[in-house]
């Protein structure tokens, strides 16, 4: 269970806060979709929640515990992160590549091979892909890649930032479904970014709807639709809907 308990941060320099007093709590097995326009705060939110981002006054609480006392590279390892530039390291094969964090907490040989093959079936890569270096792999292939080193280590939160954001439209929505099925199969919380209405109300049990470092409404999919709490809400739901 994540909580973020009035969490305000602003950067130098800006004229409005990227994160202004927000309160969320988000429960286990959850996939929750942040959407907003950009500069709305979203990649500071997720990059709040693991501690790549120091918030200037709120608390984030994992797990009951403050993540003020938890060491960021500890975290980390905890928390599945997926980014759109995807970061697969460019010199390492893709048995490494997904590898990376079991590596790190130092797993037996045998349980990184199985694990490994395990996340391949999962994304029906065949497995000769394993050895095969990053630039072999298509852009859809690579993402999949991406998806599925942040679950190696099987990890109770990953965060998604934009993961799908430079993928054509038919790849990305096979995508977003194998991504619900990886979801429905374990009790993770995901939080997936996006800028896109579409896919936010397609993956999200609840979304979280941001403007200039507030949230405007955190509900359903469907009941955001029928109570849009916000001019901006209706504005942006007008903009896909009428
Ligand atoms: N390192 C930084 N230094 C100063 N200002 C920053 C920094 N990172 C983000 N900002 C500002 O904070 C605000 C929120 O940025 P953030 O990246 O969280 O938005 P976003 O919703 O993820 O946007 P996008 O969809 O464009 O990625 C923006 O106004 C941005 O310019």
């Amino acid at each position: 269970m994540i909580e973020i308990k009035d969490v305000y941060k602003k950067y130098e320099n800006s004229s409005y806060p990227a994160l202004d007093h927000i309160n969320l709590t988000i429960n286990d097995g959850e996939l929750i979709t942040v959407l907003g326009t950009s500069g709305c705060g979203k990649t500071t939110l997720i990059k709040a929640i693991n501690k790549l981002h120091d918030i200037d006054s709120g608390e984030i609480i994992i797990d009951h515990k403050n993540i003020n006392d938890v060491d960021g590279v500890a975290l980390r390892r905890t928390i599945g992160y997926v980014i759109q530039q995807v970061g697969l390291f460019p010199h390492m094969t893709i048995a490494e590549n997904i590898a990376t964090i079991p590596e790190l907490l130092k797993w037996e040989k045998d349980r990184i091979n199985k694990r490994v093959d395990e996340l391949l079936e999962m994304i029906d890569l065949p497995k000769e892909y394993k050895n095969r270096y990053p630039r072999e792999l298509s852009g859809g292939q690579q993402q999949r890649v991406g998806l599925v080193r942040a679950l190696a280590a099987d990890p109770h939160i990953v965060l998604l930032d934009e993961p799908f954001g430079a993928i054509d439209a038919i790849t990305r929505e096979h995508l977003q479904d194998e991504l619900i099925r990886i979801h429905k199969n374990g009790n993770k919380i995901f939080i997936f970014v996006t800028h896109d209405l579409n896919e936010a109300f397609k993956l999200g049990d609840k979304v979280i709807i941001m403007d200039k470092g507030r949230v405007e409404q955190f509900d359903t999919p469907d009941h955001i639709k029928a109570h849009p709490a916000t001019p901006f809400v209706k504005k942006l739901l007008g903009v896909a809907y009428d």
